[in-house]
Order: C-alpha cells, then sequence, then structure tokens
C-alpha cells in the first residue's frame, strides 16, 4: 500500500515580496506566487499524484496555493480541511518589520537565531518549539491517520509550520533544523511505512523556486 504525504509551502505572497515578517497576517499570494503553485500542481501531475484529501491553514495564501494544486490536477472536488494549527509561526513584534531592516536593528545573528532556532521566540512571538507544540499534534491527530490508511494526503501550509512538521518527519537535531529551508511552491514528496516513519522522500525543489530572503 501507498502511503503518501505531500508538504508544499504556499507561493509568493505580497509580504514575502515586500520581504516583511508575515507571520499571522493574512496578505494574499502575488502573481508569481499563483505561478509557482500552478507550478506545483504541474509537477505533482508529472509525478502522477492524486489527492485524496487535503488540508491547510486559515491564511489566504496557503489555502490559495492549495486551491491552485488541486485545479492543476483537475482535482477541484477533493475535501480540504483548514485548521488554525497550520497557521504560520506567530513572529510577534517583528510582523511588519522588514526583514533587512531588522538584522541593521539586531544584528544577523539575533535575527537568524529568531528566524531559525528551535527554541528562541521572537519578542512576543512563537519560537519554532512553540509552533511544534501545536502543529504536531493536529498532524499526530489528524493527518497522520489518513495517511497511514492509505490517501495520498496534501497539506499546504508555511515555511515554519511546516518546517515544526519536517522537524520530526526527517528526524532533524536542532542544528540540523537550523540548515533546513523550505522553498516558496516547491512540493515535499514523503513516502511513508505503516509505523510512521519515512520510507524515502524528495524535495522538488529547483530552478523554478526561489529562496525568500
Ligand atoms: O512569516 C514570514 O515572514 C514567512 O512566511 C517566513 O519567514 P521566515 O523565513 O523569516 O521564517
Amino acid at each position: 500500500m501507498s502511503r503518501r504525504l505531500v508538504l508544499v509551502r504556499h507561493g509568493q505572497s505580497e509580504w514575502n515580496l515586500k520581504n516583511l515578517f508575515t507571520g499571522w497576517k493574512d496578505p494574499d499570494l502575488t502573481e508569481k506566487g499563483v505561478e509557482e503553485a500552478k507550478e506545483a500542481g504541474r509537477r505533482l501531475k508529472a509525478e502522477g499524484v492524486n489527492f485524496d484529501i487535503a488540508f491547510t491553514s486559515k491564511l489566504i495564501r496557503a489555502q490559495r496555493t492549495n486551491q491552485l494544486i488541486l485545479s492543476e490536477l483537475g482535482q477541484r472536488g477533493v475535501k480540504t480541511i483548514e485548521d488554525e494549527a497550520l497557521n504560520e509561526r506567530d513572529y510577534g513584534e517583528l510582523t511588519g518589520l522588514n526583514k533587512d531592516e531588522a538584522r541593521k536593528t539586531w544584528g544577523e545573528g539575533r535575527v537568524l537565531l529568531w528566524r531559525r532556532s528551535y527554541d528562541v521566540p521572537p519578542p512576543g512571538g512563537e519560537s519554532l518549539k512553540d509552533t511544534v507544540a501545536r502543529a504536531l499534534p493536529y498532524f499526530v491527530r489528524e493527518i497522520l491517520p489518513h495517511v497511514l490508511s492509505g490517501r495520498t494526503t496534501l497539506v499546504t501550509a508555511h515555511g515554519n509550520s511546516l518546517r515544526a512538521l519536517i522537524m520530526t518527519l526527517e528526524r532533524l537535531t536542532p542544528d540540523q533544523l537550523l540548515k533546513r529551508e523550505l522553498f516558496t511552491g516547491a512540493p515535499v514528496i514523503y513516502e511513508m511505512n505503516a509505523d510512521s516513519t519515512i520510507a524515502s522522500f524528495r524535495d522538488l525543489a529547483g530552478p523554478a523556486t526561489k529562496k525568500v530572503q
């Protein structure tokens, strides 16, 4: 039996384009973000993927990406469940600030810790550990049973809510996690074993995708 899980970070948002910390703010996709989402759908189609169920966050950039992927696959009728547990990490007081300006104010090292470390929260916001504490139980309770019962499952969410899941799926140490980037609109395909471990995975990040600065 195939137990396939696909994770996709939403396409470029208006605030990604402006290089602003976004968190729980709700900007839409840019034109490029729409294209990235469609491209994700085309890549999954080329891989022969057919979804049985989809999950996304309560934020519009992830929801639209999910719809565009399903639409490219000719699968608009697939049931999609939305939940706040999959929302982006709350960036607290950094929300709305420019990432380069933040580096100038607090220094490169401090900002990198806020963005990529496991347990250092940005002021007033969530650390990745906090994000894991809400996203992982939801994943285990609501998403994993579908995958294990053979339903090909799509999760379209955010850089950090997905890193929260990937840390467990890929068994990354906090050090390895510091370097694990997710690219907008690039699907990661996992084949799972019956005991919830990963048999194999492929990150389809390629030339059409670009790192968000
Ligand atoms: O919320 C944000 O600003 C982005 O979606 C993720 O930002 P990061 O790469 O700084 O974690």
